[in-house]
C-alpha cells in the first residue's frame, strides 16, 4: 500500500509520499536514542514545559491540524477540531500529573529505605491507526515523553500529513530533535524496527491480526507491549432508563467519528418492553442524520475512509441480510463520488450471521430485543471482543450486575464509553491488553524498580 493523501470525499489522490528507507528508520532510531539519553535527565518541570508547549500549539491551530485530518480519513471538521482539542487536554494532563504518578513509592520493610521507582525505558515504537489520527498517537506521546521515554511512530500510511504534522508540533514545543519521529514506511518494515535492540518497547493501536503480529514479534525479543484492538461494544438499555438521553447518546455513540471507532456502540441491546419504542425512535433519528461534505459545519457523517472500508461494510451489511437479518432503515453506499454510505439499522441478526460476532466498522446499529438484563450480559459476553460497554437503567441491581459481569475493559452507566486522560483506557479478551491514559497509561513504559537501601 502506498503511502498518500487520499481524499474520502472525492477519492482523489493528493499526495504521495516517498517511504523512508532502511537508513532513514535506522538514523530516526539512533536520534531517539540520542534523544532519551537527553531527556531522561530532564526534570518533571523541564518535560512539562514543553508538554504544555506542545498543548498550546495544538489548541492554537486546532482548525488547520483538524483540516488534514478531515483531508486525510474524512471526519468531519467539527469532530476533528474536538480531537485536537482532546489531543492538547491529555497533554496537560500528563504535564501536570506526570510527577505524582511517577512519584517513587516507599514500602516499610526491614531495610533503611525501600522503595519503587518508576523508570523511562528508552524509545518505544508506536504502530498506530488512522481513525483518531492525532487522538491516539497523543494518547501514547504524551505519557511517554513526559515519563522521559522518546517515541517512534508507525502511523498507517493513509495519514501521512498527520503523522508528520505530529513530529513537527513535538519538535516546536522544545522536546529534542529526535524525541519523537513518524516513520514513513510499510507494515513490512514494522518487524525490523520491533527487533531493533535499542527500541525497548511496543504500543499498537488497532485491528487484532496486527496486533498479534506486534504481540508476538515482542514475545520473541521479551519486550514489553500494551495492544489497544477491536472492540463490538454492548449498548444495553432498560425499561427504567431515560429513553430520550439513551436514544439521543446511542445513536451518537455509533455514529461518532463516521462510525469508525473502536469504543463505538455497537450492538444495541433492547429490553422487549420499550423495544418497539426504542426501534421506532432510533429509525427516525438515525435517518434525520446528514451524511454529505465533512468540511461543512451541517455535516453529522462524512465518509468512509477508503473503498475498501466502504465495500467490507455494503459486505457485512449485505451478508447479514442475507442470513435472515431485516434492515430497518440505511446500510447502503450512496452513489456518486467519495465513499459515502448510508447510516443503517439491523435486527433479527440471527446467530448463524458473521454479524452476529464480529465488529462491523462504520455507521450501522445492530438491534437486539431481550428479555432480561442476563439475557443482554450474556450475549454481550459472546463476544471474542472486550473493549467498553454501556448499559441504560435507574435501577441500581441492574446497574452493579453490568459493571460485575460485562466482560469488558470498561463499563459506562446511563452515558457512552469514552476516553478520558484521567481514567484508564483499554480492553481484555481480544480487544487487547495493558492499560492507556491515567496512571497505568504512563508506567506502562516504565521499568518499575524496586529499590532498597540497607
Ligand atoms: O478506535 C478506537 C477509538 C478510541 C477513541 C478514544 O480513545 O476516544
Amino acid at each position: 500500500m502506498s503511502i498518500q493523501t487520499q481524499n474520502p470525499a472525492t477519492g482523489e489522490v493528493i499526495k504521495t509520499f516517498e517511504a523512508h528507507s532502511d537508513a532513514d528508520v535506522d538514523a530516526a532510531i539512533a536520534a531517539s536514542v540520542a534523544a532519551f539519553h537527553e531527556i531522561r535527565d530532564w526534570s518533571f518541570e523541564k518535560r512539562a514545559k514543553a508538554m504544555h508547549k506542545t498543548a498550546e500549539i495544538l489548541e492554537d491551530e486546532a482548525e488547520s491540524l483538524g483540516a488534514i485530518m478531515t483531508l486525510e480519513m474524512g471526519k468531519t471538521h467539527q469532530a476533528a477540531i474536538a480531537e485536537v482539542k482532546k489531543c492538547a487536554l491529555v497533554c496537560r494532563y500528563y504535564a501536570d500529573e506526570a510527577e505524582g504518578h511517577l512519584a517513587n513509592e516507599y514500602v516499610k520493610t526491614e531495610a533503611s529505605e525501600a522503595y519503587r521507582a518508576y523508570l523511562p525505558l528508552g524509545p518505544v515504537l508506536a504502530v498506530m491507526p488512522w481513525n483518531y489520527p492525532l487522538w491516539q498517537v497523543f494518547r501514547f506521546a504524551a505519557p511517554a515523553l513526559m515519563a522521559g521515554n522518546t517515541g517512534l511512530l508507525k502511523h498507517a500510511s493513509n495519514v501521512p500529513q498527520c503523522a508528520l504534522a505530529i513530529e513537527d508540533i513535538i519538535k516546536r514545543a522544545g522536546f529534542p530533535e529526535g524525541a519523537f519521529r513518524s516513520l514513513l514506511i510499510r507494515g513490512s518494515k514494522v518487524e525490523r524496527i520491533l527487533r531493533d535492540d535499542r527500541v525497548r518497547a511496543a504500543t499498537l493501536t488497532g485491528s487484532e491480526p496486527a496486533g498479534a503480529s506486534v504481540a508476538s514479534i515482542c514475545g520473541s525479543e521479551i519486550k514489553p507491549t500494551v495492544l489497544e484492538l477491536g472492540g463490538s461494544d454492548a449498548f444495553i438499555i432498560m425499561p427504567s432508563a431515560d429513553l430520550d438521553a439513551a436514544v439521543k447518546v446511542g445513536v451518537e455513540a455509533r455514529n461518532q467519528n463516521n462510525g469508525q471507532s473502536c469504543i463505538a456502540a455497537k450492538r444495541f441491546f433492547i429490553h422487549a418492553d420499550i423495544y418497539d419504542e426504542v426501534k421506532a425512535r432510533f429509525k427516525q433519528a438515525v435517518e434525520a442524520l446528514i451524511v454529505g461534505d465533512p468540511m461543512s459545519r451541517e455535516t453529522d457523517i462524512g465518509p468512509l475512509v477508503n473503498q475498501d472500508g466502504l465495500d467490507e461494510i455494503v459486505k457485512q451489511v449485505d451478508n447479514a441480510v442475507k442470513d435472515g437479518a431485516q434492515r430497518v432503515t440505511g446500510g447502503h453506499a450512496i452513489s456518486g463520488q467519495g465513499y459515502y454510505f448510508k447510516p443503517g439499522i439491523l435486527e433479527d441478526i440471527p446467530k448463524s450471521s458473521k454479524a452476529y460476532h464480529e465488529e462491523i466498522f462504520g455507521p450501522v446499529m445492530l438491534l437486539f430485543k431481550v428479555e432480561s438484563l442476563k439475557e443482554a450480559v450474556d450475549i454481550t459476553n459472546e463476544s471474542p471482543f472486550g473493549l467498553g460497554s454501556a448499559i441504560w437503567t435507574q435501577d441500581k441491581a441492574e446497574q452493579d450486575y453490568a459493571i460485575r459481569y460485562i466482560e469488558a475493559g470498561a463499563t459506562f452507566v446511563n452515558s457512552k464509553t469514552s476516553s478520558d486522560p484521567r481514567l484508564p483506557f483499554g480492553g481484555i479478551k481480544r480487544s487487547g491488553f495493558g492499560r492507556e491514559l491515567a496512571a497505568e497509561g504512563i508506567r506502562a513504559f516504565c521499568n518499575l524498580k524496586t529499590v532498597s537501601i540497607a
